[in-house]
């Protein structure tokens, strides 16, 4: 048998799954990853503890798994993007905690840019919107603020990396300094038309170039991870950022092609093809998953707020004791009884973007009960991802293309039935479940099997992909339209507070 280990390196835990050739899942190891909050709107990690807990469960899933090294054919990462992590090249020691993809720091830095005019040309190169939530100015800071950083980063002392780089670093010993393309597309200085660090940018911001790895395509030779970590040499064959792996996990290798990830929050991307475009709808753009040299791009958008609201309903209401009961409370009323939550707890992102904005519940009367509220709450996730698909649908038909036709879903909450039947019913698409949901971690096994020539391409990857479950929409457009219309008055009551 020929196996594939993927490392998933998330926010809030490390995982690693072993595959088999076919994408199942053989087995699972997970550890939780400790988050540290310096100062409100501040999110660290201990890059040192990314890699103890990423390497800590390598090695117990080939326990689990009863393999050794010698049967992984190649090793696949995927990781939290953005977070951004700097270390001394002859130490390997970080020089500052990882500043975390939620971390709000740098948002004075990202004002200074959109004041002084930057951000239409930031736009254009990296496809993104100007924003603390890229790699870039949490870079900045460290330069900046690091006593002495500056000064060793320009004497090229200094090494800056995503996630994926600093495992890369300490798999392999400190021999490759590389990302891949979909990983630098997060950072806020690559140029995604031309796969390149943009040297105006990386001047703009005042970054010395030698600090930057090299970028590869996902599919690509990443060297080999030291044979004393897990009992042999193995390849690294490729590397993805979480949700552009997700996609590559899903099968969405052509334009039009949609998938939506369900977690704390909720990550939709659609493949575009070789095709760049810039959203007109509040949307980012961003490079897909490479296998190759040819670029290949995706337009994304976050839902800050998703699994989360489940969450609150759990610890901040006690209304269940487990994630998993929502779906008994909701479904024992027919409806919200015409209860409309936002959950904007922390500003709306995505087609939105008010950082201002709070959480509401309104439409509230005598008879409304927790279960309404917990209807609503599983609506609201629902609610905020169609605006995503509709802003979506509206920037591919701008661009010549036809609407999204069809959701692949994955992530915790799709376990959720109710949430996955109103998604469709709001959609008006067919919203279709895996039999793999861990299609993070599938992607970027599959990343890596191609780049090792496990695999003769992306047909046979399209092939293998199996639906567990179809939700089709059973609500009228006219009866959806209206609901979304009542949820859009919602958002704006929730804007203006
Ligand atoms: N049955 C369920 N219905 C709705 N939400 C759920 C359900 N099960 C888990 N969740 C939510 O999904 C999220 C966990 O999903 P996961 O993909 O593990 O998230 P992450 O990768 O962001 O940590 C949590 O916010 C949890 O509240
Ligand atoms: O680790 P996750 O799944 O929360 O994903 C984080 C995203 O990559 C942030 O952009």
């Amino acid at each position: 048998m020929t196996y594939l280990l993927a490392l998933d390196q998330g926010t809030s835990s490390s995982r690693s799954i072993v595959f088999d050739r076919q994408g199942h899942v053989v087995a699972q190891a997970q550890q939780e990853l400790p988050q540290i909050y310096p100062q409100p709107g501040w999110v660290e990690h201990d890059p040192r503890l990314i890699w103890q807990t990423q390497l800590d469960t390598a090695r117990a899933v080939l326990k689990q798994a009863g393999l050794s090294a010698r049967d992984i054919h190649a090793v696949g990462i995927t990781n939290q993007r953005e977070t951004t992590v700097v270390w001394n090249r002859k130490t390997g020691q970080p020089i500052h905690h990882a500043i975390v993809w939620q971390d709000r720091r740098a948002e004075p830095a990202c004002a200074r840019l959109r004041e002084q005019g930057h951000a239409a040309l930031i736009q254009q190169r990296t496809g993104l919107l100007v924003d603390a939530y890229f790699s870039g100015t949490k870079l900045q800071w460290i330069l900046n603020q690091v006593p002495g950083a500056r000064a060793q980063a320009e004497a090229g002392e200094l090494a800056f990396g995503t996630v994926d780089s600093w495992l890369m670093w300490q798999l392999t010993g400190g021999a490759v300094h590389a990302t891949d393309v979909s990983n630098a597309s997060r950072t806020m200085l690559f140029d995604i038309r031309n796969n390149r660090w943009d040297p105006e940018l990386l001047a703009l911001l005042d970054i010395p170039a030698s600090l930057m790895p090299e970028v590869r395509p996902s599919s690509a030779d990443y060297g080999q991870v030291l044979p004393e970590l897990l009992g042999a040499p193995i390849r690294i064959g490729g590397v993805g950022g979480d949700q552009q792996s997700a996609l590559f996990g899903q099968a969405c290798f052509r334009a039009g092609m949609a998938k939506n990830t369900y977690g704390t929050g909720c990550f939709m991307l659609m493949h575009t093809g070789n095709t760049f475009q810039t959203s007109q709808n509040g949307l980012l753009t961003t490079s897909a998953a490479q296998p190759s040299h040819q670029t290949e791009f995706a337009i994304e958008g976050s839902v800050f707020v998703g699994g989360a609201v489940v969450q609150w309903l759990r610890d901040g209401l006690n209304a269940i004791q487990a994630s998993g009961e929502v779906q008994a409370l909701a479904q024992s009323v027919p409806d919200s009884g015409g209860v409309m939550m936002v959950p904007a707890f922390t500003g709306l992102g995505a087609p939105y973007w008010d950082p201002e904005a709070r959480g509401t519940i309104t439409g509230i009367t005598r008879g409304t009960t927790l279960a309404h509220i917990a209807r609503a709450a599983l609506e609201s996730i629902a609610f905020q991802s169609t605006a995503l698909l509709q802003a979506m649908s509206r920037d591919a038909v701008a661009a010549g293309g036809s609407p999204v036709t069809e959701l692949r879903v994955d992530g915790g909450a799709c376990a959720n039935d109710l949430l996955m039947q109103i998604q469709a019913d709001l959609l008006g698409i067919p919203v279709v479940r895996p039999a793999v949901i861990e299609t993070t971690a599938l992607g970027a096994a599959y990343l890596a099997g191609l780049g090792t020539g496990l695999y003769a391409g992306t047909e046979e990857l399209s092939s293998q992909w199996r639906a567990e479950r179809t939700f089709l929409p059973t609500l009228g457009r006219a009866q959806a339209q209206e609901r979304i219309a009542h949820w859009e008055r919602a958002v704006r009551q929730a804007t203006a507070t």
